[in-house]
């Protein structure tokens, strides 16, 4: 952690797409600091590059120009091999579209990231097992994604996404596939999060999952346009995460 406590920061981030009369600007100048504790929802209109920051806050796409900082590490000049060791290790994603391996079961989807970060496959089963049970989904365990509906399937993809503790969870319209109902269930979970301390970026068009931040950033051409603060961040709860889910070390 930095000393400022900032979980995710960035400076100066720029990211271009294309070149010449097509060079799309998707993040421009951007500087961010997430500190431990807050849950950040970013909205703004389609295309604006919302997506694109995310990508970038979590090493899945590299930068034109700028800095990017994970826990105190600069992330955006590692190597692609310590960048994905510091995405399995510090980072949770949820997508759209939930992103599950259509060939696994619900629990093997939840295992696999902990199996690639070193976990015993026995530690792996136990921590899929307890964050499904979170989820309300200890009996679908040994279903494939094909047999779950889309808000069950975002469920697991949310449990994959903290079996590995990970500092910081990156949720793209984590909602945007999903009903009224199950994007209750979502929000309900996000909560939980929330409340236990979880750092949380929530990319949303939805303005009930934005309601539940922190703090609300609106961009627009890739710049930041408005900047709210809803609440303070809370320092984690008792036992953060791992104390939430019953992890333990
Ligand atoms: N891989 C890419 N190649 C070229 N252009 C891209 C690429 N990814 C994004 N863009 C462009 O960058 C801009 C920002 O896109 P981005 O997906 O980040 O926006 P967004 O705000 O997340 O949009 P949406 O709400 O529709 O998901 C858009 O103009 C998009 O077309």
């Amino acid at each position: 952690m930095t000393m400022s406590g900032a979980v995710i920061r960035a400076r100066g981030l720029v990211k271009h797409f294309g070149r010449g009369q097509s060079l799309v600007r998707a993040v421009d100048e951007v500087d961010l600091e997430v500190p431990e504790g807050q849950t950040l929802a970013v909205m703004g209109p389609s295309g604006c590059g919302k997506s694109t920051l995310l990508h970038l806050l979590g090493g899945l796409e590299r930068p034109t120009a700028g800095e990017v900082w994970v826990a105190g590490r600069r992330i955006d000049t590692l190597s692609e091999r310590a960048l994905a060791r510091m995405r399995r290790r510090s980072v949770g994603f949820v997508f759209q579209s939930f992103h599950l391996v259509e060939e696994l079961s619900a629990a093997e989807n939840v295992e696999l990231p902990a199996l690639l970060a070193g976990r015993s496959p026995r530690e792996a089963r136990r921590r899929a097992m307890l964050l499904l049970d979170r989820v309300g989904l200890a009996g679908r365990a040994r279903h494939l994604p094909a047999r779950l509906s889309g808000g069950q399937r975002q469920r697991v993809a949310i449990a994959r996404a903290l079996v590995n503790e990970p500092l910081v969870v990156l949720a793209d319209e984590p909602t945007g596939n999903l009903d009224t109902a199950a994007t209750l269930d979502v929000l309900r979970i996000f909560e939980e999060l929330r409340a236990a301390g979880q750092t949380l970026v929530i990319v949303t068009h939805d303005e009930r999952v934005a309601a539940t931040a922190d703090r609300l950033v609106s961009m627009r051409d890739g710049m930041f346009v408005d900047d709210t603060h809803l609440a303070a961040a809370r320092p984690r709860g008792l036992g953060g995460l791992g104390g939430l889910l019953g992890l333990g070390d």
